[in-house]
């Protein structure tokens, strides 16, 4: 069997293409969406990242603002730069690229951003509210996924779906996104005992294990759906996934390519994070008037 390959890139487009009319009628109203982008430290990959959003922004017609901060920044100033931006009415989104330098406690400063304007969907009010299946602003890189399998025409409903990686920002969150599709999910990680096993019993495999090329086809059913979370440089400049893709290949259904998969979905669900926040601000009455 050889694989489909599942281009993020594509779906990607299509998605960013559709917030246009949203944005266009925000931007009317007065409430043209903005996105604020914290970066601290000279992280190359981070960079590139926050380049792309900012990018991606501009392209839509959205506000950008990105604040780009020495690795030696207190933890206070930062957390006095997320209070100015809640009670911004220009900014309905605020970003800050992780990882972050290890003086600077993650929780404080995810915790500091107000739940409406966390468009990371990383707050604890926001994962409780995934959590409990009520409406919420979805982590990106999870919203991607289902986003992905749903337009790429894969039904989730009824499947064993298999997670690698058990993060806050990626595996739990998505194993709860495809909870909420009606799969039968099990989560596993790096201390689940022979992991082929499971991952063999999977419909849909998703791996944000963090390695790179963990996953080879002996992992895998023959005919899955898998999906590639991980991105890693090798030494030689390209790039790959946590799964050896040219392998699994060979064994899967559909597969997601790096680069190509998931990125750009993570990108675009920011998007869209932000355009339902500045909607719901415009709703409540709470919106800058650009
Ligand atoms: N605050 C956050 N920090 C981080 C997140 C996040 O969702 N929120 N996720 C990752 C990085 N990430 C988003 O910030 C991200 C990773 C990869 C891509 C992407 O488009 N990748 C391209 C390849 C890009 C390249 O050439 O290097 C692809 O896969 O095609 C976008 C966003 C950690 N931090």
């Amino acid at each position: 069997m050889t694989a489909t390959w599942l281009s993020g890139t594509k779906i990607a487009k299509e998605i960013r293409e559709s917030l246009r009319p949203e944005i266009e009628r925000l931007t009317k109203a007065g409430v043209q969406p903005g996105l604020a982008v914290v970066l601290v430290g000279d992280d190359p990959a981070s960079q590139v990242y926050v380049n792309k959003k900012a990018k991606t922004c501009l392209e839509l017609g959205m506000h950008s603002e990105v604040y780009r901060l020495p690795a030696e920044t207190e933890e206070a100033e930062l957390l006095g730069l997320i209070d100015r931006l809640n009670r911004d009415d220009r900014i309905h989104g605020i970003l800050v690229q992780l990882p972050l330098p290890k003086h600077i406690k993650e929780k404080n400063v995810i915790d500091a951003i107000h739940p409406s304007k966390d468009v990371d969907g990383f707050h604890p009010v926001n994962v409780g509210n995934l959590a409990i299946g009520d409406d919420c602003l979805l982590p990106c890189t999870p919203a991607g996924v289902i986003e992905m399998l749903k337009r790429g025409g894969i039904e989730i409903a009824g499947k064993h779906a298999v997670v690698v990686g058990r993060s806050n920002i990626v595996g739990k969150p998505v194993a709860l996104l495809l909870l909420r599709e009606h799969a039968t999910v099990t989560i596993t990680h790096s201390r689940t005992p022979d992991l082929a096993s499971i991952t063999r019993q999977a419909d849909i495999l998703v791996v944000a294990a963090g390695k790179p090329e963990l996953i080879d086809r002996t992992y895998v059913k023959p005919g899955a759906v898998v999906v590639d979370v991980g991105i890693h440089r090798r030494e030689d400049g390209t790039l790959c996934g946590d799964v050896k893709a040219d392998d699994v290949a060979e064994t899967a259904g559909v597969l997601t390519p790096v680069p190509g998969g998931v990125g750009p979905m993570t990108i675009v669900m920011l998007m869209k994070n932000t355009v339902e926040a500045a909607g719901r601000a415009l709703a409540s009455g709470k919106a800058g008037r650009g």
